[in-house]
Parts: structure tokens; C-alpha cells; sequence
């Protein structure tokens, strides 16, 4: 069985001490850095855009998961690229052309992720599962971290993973929003392979510690 992804959000870093957060999660057990672009007309809340992502870009040494919280993605694909993101994440409800928008992800040489918001049925990608790299379930709504935990997350992961199976898809499936030690566990099980944790691991005193034992958990 292929080993289980821990990746820290930066929404939750420290950012008068962001190239110091970097290097600790460079040194840790942690897989991907977690990178939430928002723009305050898809979700809520603004977070950071591309000097930002240049600057985590020149001392991340890990997979630059990038989670785009924004209207018509679309128009920042090519940027995004230019800018190092390995993985690019869309919102299904942010795109209506969701098929081109995976096909240009993938020409940009970039794997293709989507994410579906809590209230978005699984059922919904039955048509564009075979072309996904990655769904990311939100389990909670987008826009914030430090929120809590959706409990209904666990059955969505185990009806995605139903739907990768029986359409033979190689798609890997990612949670993101208040995952902690009580959760991950539960969350790999039901089928998860990737789990963001953001404040968890930001606010906790020995970040190092928090990552090995979330990474620990979730392979055992
Ligand atoms: O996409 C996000 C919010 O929209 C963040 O990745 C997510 O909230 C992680 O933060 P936390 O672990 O603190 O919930
Ligand atoms: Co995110």
C-alpha cells in the first residue's frame, strides 16, 4: 500500500517568519506544502497571491500542492505553472467548462486536482473521474482555516472511493479542512490518501512532533 501524504497548509504559517515555517516543514515528515489561494469573490476571504507563491516557491524543497479558491481559474492556469505548483486544484463549482479546465491543467504539465465544496455530491464527477489526478474533499467550507470538523466527510471519501474503483481510475483523494490526531486515522481508512492540516500543525507547540505523529497515525 502506498504510504499516506501529510500536507501542511500555509494559511496557518507565521507570515513575518514565513521562510522559517518553509524550513521546518523542508526538515519535517511532512510530503506537499498546502498553498490556499483565495480571492474574496469565490470564497469570503482574501489570503495571498503570486509574489507570495514566488517567494515559498525559492525555499520549498517538497511538492507544491496548490488549492485555488477563485473565480474562473482558468485565466491563472499558465501563471500557476510559471510559478512551480506541481499539483493545481480547482473548485467544481468554480468552473463550468470543468473537463477543459483539467485538459489545460495537464498540458501545463501540472497533475489535476478538483474539490468539491461539502455540499458538492461525489455523483458529480461520475463523467471526468478517469481524467482527475486528485479530488480534494473540503471538509469544511472553503475560505477559513481553524474551522471544525464535517463530520459527513467520512462517508463522501468512502463514496469517491467506491467511484474510483468501479470506474478504474488511478485518481488519489485529499482532505483539507480541520484534520487533527482525532480524524486522520478515520479519514485513511475510509479511503483518504493525503490529509492538509493547517492549524493543527501551526498552532501547536512542537510542529516537528505534530507532523511525525499525524504522518505516524495515518500509516499504521
Ligand atoms: O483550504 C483551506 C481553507 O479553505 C485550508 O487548506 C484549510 O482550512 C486548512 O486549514 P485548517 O487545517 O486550519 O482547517
Ligand atoms: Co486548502
Amino acid at each position: 500500500m502506498a504510504s499516506k501524504l501529510i500536507a501542511p497548509s500555509l494559511l496557518a504559517a507565521d507570515f513575518a517568519n514565513l521562510q522559517r515555517d518553509i524550513e521546518m516543514v523542508n526538515q519535517s515528515d511532512a510530503d506537499w506544502f498546502h498553498i490556499d489561494i483565495m480571492d474574496g469573490v469565490f470564497v469570503p476571504n482574501i489570503s495571498f497571491g503570486m509574489p507570495v507563491l514566488q517567494a515559498i516557491q525559492k525555499h520549498a524543497k517538497k511538492t507544491l500542492d496548490v488549492h485555488l479558491m477563485i473565480v474562473d481559474p482558468d485565466r491563472y492556469i499558465k501563471t500557476f505553472a510559471d510559478l512551480g505548483s506541481d499539483v493545481l486544484t480547482v473548485h467544481y463549482e468554480a468552473c463550468p467548462h470543468l473537463h477543459r479546465t483539467i485538459q489545460a491543467i495537464k498540458a501545463e504539465g501540472m497533475k489535476a486536482g478538483v474539490s468539491l465544496n461539502p455540499h458538492t455530491n461525489v455523483s458529480l464527477l461520475e463523467d471526468t473521474i478517469n481524467d482527475i489526478d486528485l479530488v480534494l474533499i473540503m471538509s469544511v467550507n472553503p475560505g477559513f482555516g481553524g474551522q471544525s470538523f464535517i463530520e459527513n466527510t467520512y462517508e463522501k471519501v468512502k463514496q469517491l472511493k467506491a467511484l474510483i474503483e468501479r470506474k478504474g481510475a488511478k485518481t488519489i483523494i485529499e482532505i483539507d479542512g480541520g484534520v487533527t490526531n482525532k480524524n486522520a486515522k478515520q479519514l485513511v481508512d475510509a479511503g483518504a490518501d493525503v490529509l492538509v492540516a493547517g492549524s493543527y500543525v501551526f498552532k501547536s507547540n512542537d510542529q516537528l512532533e505534530t507532523i511525525k505523529n499525524l504522518k505516524a497515525i495515518v500509516n499504521t
